[in-house]
């Protein structure tokens, strides 16, 4: 089959920045457009909105000196006003060659917003592509509003367009503005877009108000759009924009007739990355990119799967670098302990299996939240077999704080029996605890892992506000796991879930 070439454009660092309390620094916007272009493999990215800050023109800048080495500057764009050469100046400055100029898709933006008539915008619009022209820099136009531009000033759009059509212009950008197409009506207005312009290129970009984001752009791919557009994690205004990997995972799975060039195994680390840069963490149920979406819960689903991977469905987590997880909680049954065991190399009898199944299940009712590297404790506590052992202890340790002097520690630890001390400084008490740590684990030459990520709060249903939970992710040569810590001091939880890291390594 001949496939349909769909265009990606990515605007994660332009309408994904215009997230409520999110600013990308300089360098987070390089790092981003290296990675979306040269590893995500986007066809394009939208990168600002010209004039909004020198901190803006100096990261455009950056980026196009190095889009300008890869030769890809025609795929890096600006997002423009019709402002009489303002903009255009702007992007003169950052070395941009690519503009995506932003005009009235609705005579209710118009009228209201510029005070213009039609033919007045029409006016100026022509003037700034022969500027455009003259400077050597390619226009793609948005019609801003342009869904509500259908349903209520339809004259108007098909007017703009046929005035549009003869210009110098590359793509025309139809935006749902404020999200409010349904999925009939995105195929329906751009069916008849499309058919009487087949000769034009026309990108959908569609936002997230009523959370059909996704199935809009699959409906404007099936109207005959020629290119979408996209933000990582659904970044953008308000709700949002229709995120990258499902819409992604959708294209490659629901529409065989397209192709895109985007690299799916990358979609997690980007998504990743944006979240850190971001501060906006990732819902945990956010289709490919959630921490849970690959993680079976249910007792009935693990046994489905240990028969005949019965529940399993085309969006294998490999496919994203992602690995399928079995929760251990209230909703667990002998298949969820057993799967977890497994990884973990242990094996226990039916009758040991139905006790610890049984503790999990009671904690599970607690609220606690079990992970699998608690396995070998409770399995311990709950058998009192001996079975396991544990061979690290934080023996003791001082941790000191104050005024005007770093945090420092002295931590005794025994290992198989042996005694260690070490002394540290650190930027907090935690940090001098596992600079003291890092230097024993040093002087045994014995590995130590990275610390990935350290949450704190106070547990789910915990009645007392006192006590605090510490969840800290390591990562020891590339082997990722969790530990869990509880106390009624902060640091001192965070120990705890170091101490049961020290006995899993
Ligand atoms: C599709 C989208 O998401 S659109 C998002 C576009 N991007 C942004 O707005 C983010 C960046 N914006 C900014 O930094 C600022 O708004 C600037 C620099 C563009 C303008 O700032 P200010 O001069 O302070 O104006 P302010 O933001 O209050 O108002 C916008 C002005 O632009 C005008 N305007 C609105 N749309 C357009 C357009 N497509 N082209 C030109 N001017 C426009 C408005 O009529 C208003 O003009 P007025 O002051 O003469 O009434």
């Amino acid at each position: 089959m001949n496939k349909r070439r769909i265009e990606i454009m990515d605007t994660t660092l332009r309408d994904g920045e215009q997230t409520s309390g999110v600013s990308f620094s300089v360098s987070e916007k390089l790092t981003l457009a290296k990675l979306l272009l040269d590893e995500l493999k986007v066809d394009r990215i939208e990168i600002a909105s010209a004039r909004v800050s020198e901190g803006e023109l100096k990261a455009v800048q950056e980026i196009t000196h190095w889009a300008a080495e890869k030769d890809y500057l025609d795929r890096v764009e600006i997002l423009t006003f019709v402002d009489g050469g303002v903009s255009l100046q702007w992007m003169e400055k950052a070395g941009a060659k690519v503009q995506n100029l932003l005009t009235k898709g609705s005579l209710n933006h118009l009228t209201h917003q510029l005070k213009k008539t039609p033919e007045q915008h029409f006016e100026d619009i022509s003037k700034t592509l022969q500027q455009a022209s003259k400077q050597g820099i390619k226009t793609n136009v948005y019609l801003e509003d342009w869904s509500n531009g259908m349903r209520n000033s339809k004259g108007y759009v098909f007017q703009y367009l046929d005035f549009l059509t003869k210009q110098p212009v590359e793509r025309i950008l139809l935006p749902d503005t404020l999200g409010v197409l349904t999925h009939n009506e995105t195929f329906e207005f751009l069916s008849q877009i499309i058919k009487r312009y087949p000769d034009i290129h026309f990108d959908f970009h569609g936002h997230n108000d009523y959370d059909l984001g996704v199935a809009n752009v699959m409906e404007a791919i099936k109207a005959g759009c020629h290119g979408i557009h996209l933000t990582v994690n659904g970044m953008g205004e308000r709700a949002g924009n229709a995120p990258m990997a499902s819409v992604v995972a959708v294209i490659n799975d629901f529409l065989p007739e397209v192709e895109i060039a985007v690299n799916e195994s990358s979609l997690y680390k980007v998504s990743k990355l944006v979240s850190a840069f971001t501060g906006f963490g990732i819902p945990a149920n956010k289709p490919i990119v959630g921490d849970n979406v690959f993680t079976q819960t249910a007792g009935i689903h693990a046994d489905g799967d240990s028969k005949k991977d019965l529940y399993f469905n085309d969006l294998l987590p490999e496919r994203f670098g992602r690995k399928r997880k079995y929760a251990l909680g209230k909703t667990s049954g002998k298949a969820n302990i057993q799967k977890n065991l497994q990884e973990l190399g242990l094996t226990l009898n039916n009758e040991e299996l139905k006790k610890v199944t049984q503790r999990i299940i009671e904690l599970g009712d607690k609220k606690e939240r079990v992970t699998k590297e608690d396995l070998p404790f409770i399995i311990s506590d709950v058998l009192n077999s001996g079975g396991y052992q544990q061979k690290v202890f934080v023996k003791s340790y001082v941790l000191t704080h104050s005024k005007g002097l770093k945090p420092s520690t002295t931590v005794a630890l025994e290992i198989n029996g042996e005694l260690h001390e070490a002394h540290a400084q650190g930027d907090g008490q935690y940090d001098a605890f596992m600079n003291a740590l890092r230097k024993i684990y040093k002087s045994k030459k014995r590995e130590f892992p990275k610390l990935t990520d350290y949450a704190v709060r106070i547990p789910p249903g915990s009645n007392s506000d006192a006590l605090c939970e510490t969840i800290i992710s390591w990562d020891n040569n590339g082997k990722e796991f969790i530990t869990r810590g509880l106390d009624s001091d902060q640091t001192v939880s965070a120990i705890k879930a170091t101490e049961k890291m020290l006995n899993i390594i």
